[in-house]
């Protein structure tokens, strides 16, 4: 028996790439999400991490089914959603909500607070009782806004506010899952500790499973129960928070660690607690229209050998992980990173 709420299997968008003039044709795609596979458990949060442009979103976007992927499924309860059509998906898609990034973006200029907040409900004709203002005004609390700012309109809020009436409107329709694409990286850091401390206070009273998408694992490391690491459209990494900040095995993961500033866990004294290398990856992401063959890591990995680019390494335990701590790698880092080592890699090194 399993706890697995959204179940990713194998999951790819490859978005058709055009050109051509006066008419064009397809001349190859952008591989955003390349067969991943990925298990968010109930009420857990689980963390998606990975560079810009490595198919965070898009992610987001096909577990949420707000895009349909080119290969892959798809399961919410057990059930397969991956074609689901719009009169099947209408009682999931309230189980399932998402949050943006920018929320002034996703807000409707022109409606007042009360009529976002209420929208869910209209459109699927939900009547809660005592009727819909007063459950958006209990919704406002929830979240941490005065009720009494119903007839508001989204300007009249700063940032984090407008995140905050974004996410009263996601939890209009009491959902199970809501996957939070980079929700506080628009906000003054100020603010995003608080916004990511209302979404852990709901993730914990309200029991909702969270996706929380972030470009860096400062954030999600707040967050998250769990953590998956991407790159170029593919899992690279996955496993317990802890696993995943003080034994990283993907190099990818290591290096994304390094640019982490603080120690990992001030009270943690361990001697693998924390993990301060400076490891600064050469080069740029190389195009998900054409990735590297085998490992799509290799041309930026200091460990990469002959086989890395023939050979595809899948997402495994590597030996001396903890169960669930799953990374593709053929040379895995040693299972326990030694305290304050310094990596510093010339790019010349690299094979
Ligand atoms: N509709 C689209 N058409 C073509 N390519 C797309 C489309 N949407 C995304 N892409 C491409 O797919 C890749 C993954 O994009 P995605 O937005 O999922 O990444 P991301 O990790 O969320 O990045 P960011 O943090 O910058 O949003 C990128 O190369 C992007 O340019």
């Amino acid at each position: 028996m399993t706890d697995d709420i959204l179940v990713a299997d194998g999951l790819t968008k490859h978005f058709p790439l055009m050109a051509g003039f006066p008419f064009k044709r397809r001349i190859g795609a952008v591989q955003a999400v390349d067969g991943i596979d990925l298990a968010v458990r109930s009420g857990e949060s689980f963390g998606l991490v990975g560079e810009s442009g490595c198919g965070k979103s898009t992610t987001g976007r096909l577990l949420t089914r707000l895009l349909e992927p080119t290969a892959g499924r798809i399961r919410y309860r057990g059930e397969d959603i991956t074609h689901a059509g719009r009169k099947e998906l209408a009682p999931i898609r309230s189980e399932i909500q998402m949050i943006f990034q920018d929320p002034y973006a996703s807000l409707n200029p022109r409606q007042t607070v009360g009529r976002i907040v209420a929208g869910p409900m209209e459109i699927n004709g939900i009547a809660p009782r005592g009727g819909r203002e007063a459950r958006v005004r209990e919704l406002l609390e929830v979240v941490g806004l005065n009720p009494e700012h119903y007839n508001r309109f989204p300007h009249e809020f700063s940032g984090g506010q407008r995140q905050r009436i974004g996410i009263a409107r996601a939890l209009a329709l009491e959902p199970k899952v809501i996957v939070a694409d980079e929700p506080v990286s628009a906000l003054d850091v100020s603010i995003q500790a608080q916004v990511v401390n209302l979404l852990r206070t709901l993730q914990g009273e309200l029991g909702i499973a969270f996706v929380f998408i972030a470009h860096d694992l400062a954030v999600v490391r707040h967050f998250s129960q769990r953590v998956a690491v991407m790159y170029l459209g593919k899992i690279v990494e996955v496993g317990g928070r802890d696993d995943i900040y003080r034994h990283p095995r993907h190099p990818y993961t290591h290096a994304l660690l390094s640019a982490v500033p603080e120690p990992l866990d001030a009270a943690d004294t361990s001697p693998e607690g924390t993990v301060r290398e400076r490891i600064r990856l050469a080069g740029d992401v190389p195009s998900p229209v054409s990735p590297p063959s085998g490992c799509r890591f290799r041309t930026r990995c200091w460990k990469a050998a002959d086989r890395c680019a023939t050979e595809e390494p899948p997402l495994v335990r590597a030996a001396g992980s903890a169960e669930g701590h799953l990374s593709a790698c053929h040379f895995p880092e040693p299972p326990t990173v030694a305290r304050d080592t310094e990596v510093v890699l010339d790019p010349a090194l690299r094979p």
